[in-house]
């Protein structure tokens, strides 16, 4: 049976159907992410250029049940986020229409209203949206690019923001161009560089101009747009309902926009303790701002939040950091534009298959499930998957752990956060990773000792027992190595290491050992590939081709050209300032790969917590975050360095030097 979609082309109007002008141009402004009205460029667009105008959202089958990426809870979050924008619509200017429900929309209504759920999960979400004195959203149901290609059959416009996208998102935003030709506009309105040969040219003078220009906002009452909304019978609920979202996940903010906001106003009341709220991920849980979710779906834009706190925050270390943390939200977005294949392969080809050889599921296991006796680790990987959110620091620490001390292969690591994150963002997450795997080739690596961050961040042991209560009674002096306690001490207090918590499932220094090792036998190599033009504009540093170069000339010993004959001379695209303070310090910033095909290979389902299975690749593969040498880099220098949480951020990867590379003891 086929899939049932709508609204079917007999549900859409022609402009001229609801519209008194002349041959009306008739715009539809389709919603993916940037879910919001205000500062969406996409809307705007429509507003001033559309007669009529039809804010369209497509719930697409792909991301739900077994093709789906997300864990429940970021797919309810999701869809009260479109469930909320529909109310934003229905509350702007009223020059709205409807367009009656037809039979065909009562049949798919019926569709997915007549799929019980196989749980006693109930959506919690309202049941209509579409109230007949204030037109939302349309809401179609199906494969978007059939339902789009309805709407320019009968004589629409389409209009969307782009975003950066890999995996299905690309191919599917491909099928949208070559089946809707030139009905479709892809406007880049979220500050990132396109369609420009080397995108990171100039790229830090354009964000800030970007971050500081005027926010779009539609002109309701400058033009005479008349806005349509066209029954379907889709609502969220309904399509939760039919695919059993059934979240599991405690703590988890709530979709909206009126909440995205009130989470920014508290926070910019806060922001003087932000600096020292960012390390210890108990302090962190309400001492960052918590807009991640908000970002990621676009109920807040970048610059929003950017201006929002410079307007209204008190001058402070704080906001500026802040300020700089929302650049580098744009500069891994930037990397993913550059270079879809983040997802799917190592950025320097010099470390593709980089642990694929000591793939054991068992120690996969462990560390998804929090049992691999680390507690730092265990305790984080326990909250992720039980809150869908983790500080900086400690998803940096688990990344960290799971290649160079686990030594498993890094996409099966940022397929699970993909999985189980609230603010999973694809661009960032899968470049982060491969930025704190050691992916990119630079000399400066972080490798996190968790026993180490125990005693820096958690040294009462407050967060691990809340996340470990098997370790409650153990005194804290031992929460960093329980295994260590002295028998009489497990006796004493009844925890029995290897009984009720497991023993270190490796040994640590060995591992980190034989990660170094291994690494700095193929760096050569790395810096090789890292001069080759399409590698480095792969990697996407801030500091351009020329932040490459430098990385190779200094930490590689390289010939002056890639043995392959590749020229590195792209003189004139030089920014070295930037790349200077990308080689310095520290660790985490870019990746790169290389420019082979994708090599399409089974991955590992991020949702299977046991034994691994394969399943074809779709599945996603990158991550990355920002370093210390990205802060400096994408923040004009700027290095927020003289105190707490940030000082201590940043001393960790200096510690690494030039000459170990990266261990932070
Ligand atoms: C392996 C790994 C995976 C990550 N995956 C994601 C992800 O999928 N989505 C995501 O939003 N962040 C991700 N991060 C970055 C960071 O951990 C989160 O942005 C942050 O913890 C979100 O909480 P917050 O909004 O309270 O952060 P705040 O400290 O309040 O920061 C405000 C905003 O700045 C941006 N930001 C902050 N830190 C970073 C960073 N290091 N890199 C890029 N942007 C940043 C985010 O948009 C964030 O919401 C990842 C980090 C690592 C190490």
């Amino acid at each position: 049976m086929s899939q049932p979609t709508s609204p079917l082309s007999a549900d859409i109007p022609t402009p001229d159907a609801v519209c008194d002008a002349a041959n009306p141009t008739g715009i539809v402004v389709w919603h993916r992410k940037h879910l919001r009205v205000e500062d969406q460029l996409a809307v705007s667009r429509a507003v001033a250029d559309g007669d009529v105008f039809c804010p369209l959202f497509v719930f697409d089958p792909t991301f739900y049940a077994d093709s789906g990426l997300a864990c429940d809870a970021r797919v309810r979050l999701f869809e009260e986020a479109v469930t909320s924008l529909d109310r934003l619509y229905a509350a702007a200017p009223p020059n709205a229409t409807h367009v009656a429900a037809t039979d065909s929309a009562a049949r798919l209504a019926d569709t997915l209203d007549s799929s019980p759920p196989t749980t006693e999960a109930v959506s919690e979400q309202p049941e209509t949206l579409q109230r007949p004195d204030a037109p939302g959203l349309t809401l179609g149901y199906g494969d978007p690019v059939d339902i789009l290609s309805r709407f320019v059959d009968r004589g629409w416009h389409i209009i969307t923001m782009a975003t950066p996208t890999s995996r299905y998102g690309q191919r599917r935003d491909e099928r949208v161009r070559d089946v809707c030709g030139d009905a479709v506009t892809f406007v880049s309105g979220d500050g990132l560089v396109r369609d420009e040969e080397w995108p990171r040219s100039n790229w830090q003078t354009q964000i800030t101009e970007w971050l500081a220009a005027d926010q779009h906002t539609p002109g309701w009452d400058d033009h005479n747009t008349v806005r349509v909304s066209i029954r379907t019978g889709v609502t969220p609920a309904a399509v939760d309902r039919h695919f059993d979202v059934s979240p599991a996940k405690t703590q988890v903010p709530v979709g909206t926009h009126r909440a995205a906001m009130t989470t920014l106003r508290e926070f910019t009341d806060r922001v003087r303790s932000y600096p020292s709220n960012i390390s210890a991920p108990q302090d962190a849980r309400d001492g960052t701002s918590g807009l991640s979710p908000y970002l990621n779906f676009g109920l807040l834009s970048v610059r929003q939040a950017h201006q929002y706190v410079a307007d209204n925050a008190p001058s402070c270390r704080g906001a500026d950091m802040f300020e700089s943390r929302l650049v580098w939200n744009l500069h891994y977005s930037q990397k993913l534009v550059d270079w879809p294949g983040w997802t799917e392969q190592a950025v320097n080809p010099a470390f593709e298959n980089r642990n694929e050889a000591f793939h054991d599921p068992e120690l996969v296991t462990a560390w998804k499930r929090g049992q691999t006796g680390f507690p730092m680790v265990d305790a984080s990987m326990r909250c992720l998957k039980e809150t869908g959110w983790l500080n900086f620091r400690m998803r940096a620490m688990c990344a960290s752990f799971f290649t160079h001390v686990l030594h498993q292969p890094w996409w099966i690591g940022a397929d699970w956060y993909h999985h189980h994150l609230i603010d999973s963002d694809v661009g960032i997450n899968y470049t982060q990773w491969q930025s704190q795997a050691g992916l990119i080739g630079k000399p400066s690596q972080r490798v996190y000792n968790p026993r180490k961050q125990v005693r820096d961040q958690d040294p009462d042991g407050d967060w691990i027992t809340r996340w470990i209560p098997e370790l409650a009674d153990l005194p804290s002096e031992f929460l960093d190595q329980p295994e260590k306690a002295p028998l009489a001490v497990q006796q004493e207090c009844g925890v029995h290491v290897g009984e009720v918590y497991p023993r270190p499932v490796v040994d640590f220094e060995a591992r980190r050992e034989q990660f170094w090792s291994r690494y700095e036998a193929q760096r050569p190599e790395a810096a090789r590939e890292l001069r080759r033009p399409a590698i480095a504009k792969r990697a996407s540093f801030s500091g351009g081709y020329s932040a490459a170069r430098a990385i190779a000339d200094k930490h590689g010993t390289v010939e002056a050209d890639a043995p392959d004959g590749t020229q590195a001379s792209l003189g004139d695209l030089a920014d070295t300032d930037t790349a200077t303070a990308e080689t310095e310090g520290a660790a985490a910033t870019p990746p790169q790969t290389n420019t082979a095909e994708p090599v399409n290979p089974t991955v590992t389902d991020p949702r299977e917590s046991s034994t691994q299975t394969t399943i074809p690749t779709g599945a996603g593969r990158n991550a990355g975050e920002p370093s210390p040498d990205d802060r400096a880099a994408v923040s004009g220098q700027r290095r927020d360095s003289e105190e707490g949480a940030e000082r201590d951020e940043e001393r960790d990867v200096r510690s690494t030097g030039q000459t170990r590379f990266g261990d932070f003891e």
